[in-house]
């Protein structure tokens, strides 16, 4: 296997070629039908390497939510095939296609989706009781750690700050151990200290516990604290930066913009 990416100083070696968590292999999704038709996707090639934070930018409308939808099996594609792991996504059934989604991936998304009467802690291990799965006590403590939670655990969302409900989310997500996250615009709904701490756990869990994750994000700040990210434009990827700092990320976005249309 060749080794392609950068040097990093994390214990978790870059991936080799093949060594994708998710794959798209020429996916295209279009809305809608004759004038009112959009090509959300044009025809998209892209792994995501395993045990890294993936960032995905681009303008608005450029398609990183029917991206990120169509390689989780959120959403169904028009033509081309989406992997997660070994599993072809494309084409299951809904029950496989649930099953898949619970056992293997999770998601973190802008609003934080919490159960309101449920506390912290039950939240956070909702979907693997759902499952009728045992959470392994010892993985749900690091997570916990991680996240900074511990103080907070008897505590309802209400009696939470944003960013303390969106690491209830992240933990939530992580507590399954899955082959993959996705998170939609994760520090959204954040002021930027709760978004810093949020993406700040993010990357210790790729860092620390070999997670993989892929975020969609309009700001560079908070692409730049992924390993890579990947550049979005009609439909197509059109880039991908190593190592990106929020300025390179920034000076990138610049050659997207149209005159009068910012790049959000
Ligand atoms: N359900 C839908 N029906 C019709 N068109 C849609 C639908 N969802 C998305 N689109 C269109 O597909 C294109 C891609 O949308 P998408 O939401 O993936 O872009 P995005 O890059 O995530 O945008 P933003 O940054 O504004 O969230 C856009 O032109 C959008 O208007």
């Amino acid at each position: 296997m060749t080794n392609t990416a950068p040097p990093t100083a994390d214990a978790h070696p870059a991936p080799g070629a093949g060594d994708f968590a998710a794959r798209a292999h020429q996916v295209a999704k279009v809305y809608g039908h004759g004038d009112a038709q959009v090509v959300a996707l044009d025809g998209v090639t892209v792994g995501i390497p395993r045990g890294r934070f993936t960032a995905i930018m681009g303008p608005s409308g450029s398609g990183k939510s029917t991206l990120m939808h169509c390689m989780a099996g959120l959403d169904s594609v028009d033509s081309g095939q989406v992997f997660i792991g070994d599993t072809q996504v494309t084409g299951l059934k809904d029950k496989h296609l649930t099953r898949l989604r619970r056992d293997k991936v999770g998601f973190v998304f802008q609003a934080f989706n919490l159960v309101p009467t449920l506390t912290a802690l039950e939240n956070i291990t909702l979907p693997m009781d759902i499952a009728g799965r045992k959470p392994d006590r010892q993985w749900l403590d690091q997570v916990i750690d991680t996240v900074g939670l511990r103080p907070r655990l008897k505590h309802r969302p209400t009696e939470l700050s944003g960013g303390q409900q969106q690491r209830v989310a992240c933990a939530r997500a992580l507590a399954s151990r899955p082959e993959i996250i996705f998170a939609d615009e994760p520090t959204g709904n954040l002021d930027s200290r709760s978004g810093a701490e949020v993406l700040g756990f993010l990357r210790d869990s790729v860092r620390r516990m070999g997670q993989t994750i892929v975020m969609v994000t309009h700001d560079p700040t908070a692409a730049a604290y992924a390993d890579q990210v990947l550049f979005l434009t009609d439909g197509q990827i059109v880039d991908t930066m190593t190592e990106p700092t929020a300025e390179r990320v920034l000076e990138r976005m610049k050659g997207f913009e149209l005159p009068g249309v910012g790049a959000r």
